[in-house]
């Protein structure tokens, strides 16, 4: 444990998990505040040590501005175990979602986890990030039937550092919060049996039985409101008014009890391993667009605009997609926009010519990656509004597609089609798109999932429809309700 600025503390430990056990296959059994997840590695958040909310047209910068003053500080004085120290994500992270629109009513979240379990480059550890001085106060109300005795928490061989008493019993109590124990290094579900971290739910149908009933409702407005916006949109394109415009619809599914989360994101991260499995305030879904990824000065993205349903199979797809030049245009202006809005901070900026073809179980897309290097020290969260929107969810130019939005779509998108994902105390980020999700609402028993789809000149109403259809259909899916 460190003394931090402020009344923050952080420990990090380096963990093991029992084998055969990811990341990802513990979420049926929590309840996370907040989750990335890649192919059964990245963030499981716990509880909140501080919970930062925004509005507005300065929303990035009031984030920015309370990561540079909270956040930051903890590098320098939480010590990473040497294993952790060039891993991305470890130590004191938040995890964060920000609204598509300045004009949004939803608020955007800073979350900082009380517990963090993390898992990269095959490491994996927890952090726990307290404030001491109410810990201190509470710590024998909250320590229980365990009293003093700090049974889960044997930090094991590979933490020579030893940890002062306080720090571990914080680390106990918040470990027994979250159903967790820590034995001889191994990080376990509470429970004492080695293999109490497996999986409750392997097979899909005992998790399944164990969900809320579910159904669909039509969201905030019909199809053929959607079927007519779309029209209206080609008509705009054809005269000129722009080249292209993204424009999305919302239902709702309806559960009888409040949705447990944990396990409706470990079926998407289940069935969509190659997407980023996420939560953050009340978004969750399995997005496959990378925004920007930040690594020191190095960045990343992956640009994706042009789609075709999974159900055609890749070589029709791959023909549909690389030798349309509707899709081919509608990709390129995506992509254009991602390098044009970066180009003011960075620079060595390169994409991938020609796109390739993602696969995914629900649909294929076309697939530009990028990568450049920041030119200065610009916070994380900056270069993220930069690079919000891109075309991929607005259109081009910008401005246009935007007004138009608001007014052929009529919906708050809220977090939908914004930047999800973490930025560590070192200023490492990862910043999805989040689509192929939905937003919580009433206590957790109903979710409003929304899709869009880019729009250009020639495009065909019941296409576009079909299209967002498909684009639903891995929440559709996680929350047992049939594809429509
Ligand atoms: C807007 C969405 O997806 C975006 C739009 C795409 C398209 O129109 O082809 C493809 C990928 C995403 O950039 C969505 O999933 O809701």
């Amino acid at each position: 444990m460190t003394a931090l600025p402020g009344t923050l503390d952080a420990t990090t430990l380096v963990v093991d998990l029992p084998s055969d056990v990811s990341l990802a296959d513990l979420l049926p059994a929590l309840d996370p505040s907040a989750v990335w997840l890649l192919r059964g590695e990245g963030l499981i958040g716990l509880g909140a040590a501080a919970h930062v909310r925004a509005r507005g047209a300065e929303r990035f910068a009031e984030l920015a501005q309370w990561h540079e003053q909270h956040l930051a500080p903890l590098a320098a004085a939480a010590r990473l175990p040497p294993e952790l120290e060039a891993v991305p994500g470890a130590g004191p992270v938040a995890l964060t979602s920000i609204t598509y629109s300045s004009a949004s009513a939803a608020d955007s979240h800073l979350i900082l986890p009380e517990l963090t379990l993390g898992s990269a480059e095959g490491q994996h550890w927890i952090t726990a990030v307290t404030r001491t001085a109410a810990w201190d106060e509470d710590f024998e109300q909250e320590s229980g039937d365990d009293g003093p005795g700090l049974r889960t928490v044997d930090p094991g061989e590979r933490n020579p550092h030893s940890l002062d008493p306080a720090a571990l019993r914080r680390l106990h109590v918040l470990l027994t919060k979250h159903g967790l124990q820590l034995h001889d290094g191994q990080l376990r579900l509470r429970g004492g049996a080695p293999d109490a971290g497996r999986p409750r739910h392997k097979d899909r149908h005992e998790g399944a039985a164990s969900r809320p009933a579910t159904s669909l409702i039509q969201g905030s407005h019909s199809e053929q409101h959607y079927l007519r916006a779309v029209r209206a949109g080609v008509d705009a394109i054809e005269h000129r008014r722009l080249e292209k415009l993204v424009l999305a619809r919302d239902v709702v599914v309806v559960a009888d009890a409040p949705l447990p989360t944990g396990p409706l994101l470990a079926a998407l991260a289940t069935d969509y391993a190659d997407c980023w499995t996420y939560l953050a305030g009340d978004v969750l879904g399995a997005t496959p667009e990378m925004l920007v990824k930040i690594r020191g000065q190095e960045l990343s993205a992956r640009v994706l605009a042009g789609t075709v349903d999974g159900r055609a199979g890749l070589e029709r797809a791959r023909t549909l997609l690389l030798e349309d030049p509707k899709q081919r245009d509608e990709h390129r202006l995506a992509a254009q926009s991602l390098l044009e809005q970066l180009a003011p901070v960075a620079q060595e900026l390169h994409a991938q010519d020609p796109p390739a073809v993602l696969e995914l179980p629900n649909v294929f897309h076309l697939s530009t990656d990028v990568t450049g290097r920041l030119t200065a020290q610009t916070p994380a969260l900056l270069v993220a509004e930069r690079a919000h929107p891109t075309a991929a969810i607005c259109g081009t130019p910008t401005a246009t597609a935007g007004e138009l939005i608001s007014t052929l779509e009529c919906l708050d998108r809220g977090a939908f089609s914004g930047p999800v994902g973490w930025i560590d105390a070192r200023g490492n980020a990862d910043f999805g798109i989040a689509l192929r999700g939905g937003i919580l609402q009433e206590q957790g028993t109903q979710v409003r999932l929304y899709a869009g789809c880019g729009i250009v000149a020639g495009s065909v109403p019941e296409e576009e429809l079909a299209e967002t259809w498909a684009k639903m259909r891995p929440m559709l899916g996680a929350l047992g309700v049939p594809v429509p």
